[in-house]
């Protein structure tokens, strides 16, 4: 049951205020079960520590040693100093969930003692209104109902998706990142609503509600996009007029070269850290 799990989160960034406060607000797990660590930021974890009422770490070791699930979510160059401290003080009874981009299970496996679960899952920052979408798989030691538990985290914020791990690259490229791709296509939409007369707050609210009319549009109809597009475009109108400059500055192989580049650094990272391993 994950309501008497305890959770130890490596690493106090944005993921992880992104995924506590989603779980809290989901009422999965209590405050109480959960510690959070950083490398130095004390301020960063009493700020943490009163907004969410949750333990901020005091004895790391002994922590890490009491906790059934720890999270692994620092910089992926992080990870092996973490692995360390963490590595000295874990047994098989407990399991690992890392967020970390690029790293793979084999990675992190190799510098914990032998027969720890490790779980390896790519949420992105909508887990604060527990809207992430998800993405989750395996290390060859955990088991089904390690990976339920994994999965049940992450169904708390948002919706879950199990892919084989050699995929994981491409969902940081895709979904990870996802959400700064929209954010920037907002920002730059606000800015040419200005352009064309509108106030910051009325572009603002406008566009937040388009974004989340259309999302809610691919959701409940389940249509797919290029018939919803249309629906949208009238022969010789307005949208039509807009789309016309969105093709000749080829928007599709911009985006397809993002997601690409994206899921080429997350590989690129992960070799680079495997081959920092410590031996
Ligand atoms: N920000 C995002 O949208 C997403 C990030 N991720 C992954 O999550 C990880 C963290 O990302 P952010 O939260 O954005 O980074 P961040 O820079 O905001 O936070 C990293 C945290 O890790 C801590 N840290 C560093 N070394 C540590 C150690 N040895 N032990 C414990 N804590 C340590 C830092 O003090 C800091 O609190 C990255 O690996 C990233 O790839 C995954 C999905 C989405
Ligand atoms: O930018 C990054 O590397 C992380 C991984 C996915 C989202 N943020």
């Amino acid at each position: 049951m994950l309501a008497e799990k305890l959770l130890f989160f490596a690493g106090a960034g944005a993921i992880s205020e992104a995924m506590l406060k989603g779980l809290l607000e989901a009422g999965v797990v209590p405050a109480e079960q959960i510690t959070v660590n950083n490398r130095k930021n004390r301020e960063r974890l009493f700020q943490l520590g009163q907004s969410y009422g949750i333990h901020i770490s005091q004895q790391r070791e002994q922590e890490i040693a009491a906790a059934d699930i720890i999270i692994l979510a620092m910089k992926p160059f992080d990870i092996h100093q973490a692995l360390q401290e963490i590595g000295a003080n874990i047994t098989p009874q407990q399991m690992v969930i890392s967020v970390v981009a690029g790293v793979s299970t084999e990675t992190i496996e190799s510098q914990l003692v032998e027969g720890v679960a490790v779980i390896r899952a790519m949420p992105n920052t909508s887990s604060f209104v527990q809207a992430s979408a998800t993405a989750i798989s395996r290390g060859k030691h955990a088991t089904i109902e390690q990976l339920e538990q994994g999965k049940q985290i992450f169904a708390a914020i948002g919706s879950v998706t199990e892919v084989e791990e050699q995929q994981l690259d491409a969902v940081t490229g895709l979904s990870g990142s996802g959400p700064a791709y929209i954010y920037y296509v907002i920002e730059s939409l606000m800015q040419a609503g200005q352009q064309v007369g509108l106030s910051e707050e009325t572009c603002r609210e406008l566009l937040i509600q388009t974004l989340y009319g259309s999302a809610k549009m691919l959701k409940v109809t389940g249509k797919n996009p290029q018939e919803l597009r249309r629906q949208v475009t009238s022969p010789n109108g307005t949208t039509m007029a807009g789309l016309a400059v969105l093709e000749q500055g080829d928007l599709p192989d911009l985006l397809k070269k993002a997601v690409e580049q994206a899921t080429r650094r997350a590989t690129e990272m992960g070799q680079e850290i495997s081959a920092m391993q410590p031996t």
